[in-house]
């Protein structure tokens, strides 16, 4: 019998993954780094070749142009994130194609990231470092002054598996309230002491603004000169989603006139943004690239999952963690 092929789009995707694959399949792991601009014709060659399955962990977007290359035979997709964005889901949906992601799994590891972003952000990590660096380290009684988590009111957008993550953890910084703000009621709202408001009031009400929400068309420039207006100008944003929920220009504006105090910053748009980016010039914006699901176990879960999701899939069975809208 011949085995059924699967390209890992992924030069780096661990072995826990790639054993799961032969031991039923047989995977092509790319030998270039996937993220890379002139990566993309590699990865347009490579697919030609007929693949059953293919695990899409590049920033390149799955488009309808690169469908057409994959031919017929091509049965399932899956992401080695929790985010989709990066995929054309209409036209996979439209073409028949199953697709799977790895959530959850990385919940623990991005609300690590996020806590520490807000104390970053909210304590002035990126101007005391440069203090140090430039040999101005000036101790004074109002000198270094940030925000207090304690007494707070912490908002996040999207009371997801990664806001709820957050909340759990910041239930020990004594916060004085959490609101959240999202499509529907989420029944872990009432244990975890959070409360649903219209996006206005949370922006108007919090000192933490936390964005956990995915990028989709109505989140995209979620966070623009019009919604920064309403927040609070002591008021620290925090993104974990992605880039595309706030309008960059509007966030410099804002930070650069202390029209709010600060933002932390796991994803920006574009990915990487340049060294010579307007928001790396900012001292009140902390920036890390990209980095929240990244350790150890969270990776090795990630790559388990999309294997299984490919696995389940030419098998016939449902994957794991399907996409289904
Ligand atoms: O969408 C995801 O899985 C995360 O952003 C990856 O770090």
């Amino acid at each position: 019998m011949t085995l059924k092929k699967v390209l890992i789009v992924s030069k780096t995707f661990p072995a826990i993954g790639l054993e799961i694959l032969k031991r039923k399949t047989e995977p092509f792991v790319v030998p270039f780094f996937e993220h890379e601009l002139e990566s993309l014709p590699e990865i347009k060659k490579l697919l030609k070749k007929g693949y059953d399955a293919v695990i899409w962990n590049t920033k390149h977007r799955l488009t309808r142009d690169i469908l057409d290359l994959a031919g017929p035979q091509i049965k399932a997709i899956s992401t080695m994130s929790s985010g989709t964005d990066h995929v054309d889901l209409d036209e996979v949906f439209k073409r028949g194609l199953l697709i799977g992601n790895t959530p959850h799994v990385l919940d623990d590891a991005v609300a690590d990231i996020t806590v520490g972003l807000m104390i970053a952000a909210a304590r002035r990590f990126k101007e005391g470092i440069a203090e140090i660096m430039n040999n101005e380290w000036k101790y004074g009684v109002q000198w270094m002054l940030g925000q207090d988590i304690a007494g707070s009111t912490v908002g996040v957008v999207g009371l997801g598996g990664v806001g709820q993550a957050v909340v759990r953890r910041l239930k020990g910084f004594d916060v004085a309230r959490f609101l959240y703000s999202g499509r529907s009621d989420k029944p872990e709202a009432k244990a975890l002491g959070a409360e649903r408001v219209p996006l206005e009031q949370l922006l108007r009400e919090s000192d933490y603004v936390l964005l956990c929400c995915p990028l989709t068309r109505e989140t995209k420039n979620l966070i623009n000169a019009e919604t920064l207006k309403i927040m609070k100008k002591n008021a620290v944003l925090i993104n974990i989603g992605r880039g595309g929920i706030v309008d960059n220009d509007a966030l410099y504006n804002a930070l650069k006139q202390g029209q709010i105090f600060s933002a932390g910053l796991d994803v920006v748009d574009p990915e990487p943004i340049s060294k010579d980016h307007p928001l790396l010039s900012l001292p009140n914006c902390f920036i890390i690239p990209h980095m929240g699901s990244a350790t150890i176990e969270t990776r090795n879960a990630m790559a388990t999952i999309s294997a299984n999701n490919i696995l389940h899939a030419l098998e016939g069975k449902p994957m794991v963690h399907p996409v289904t809208s």
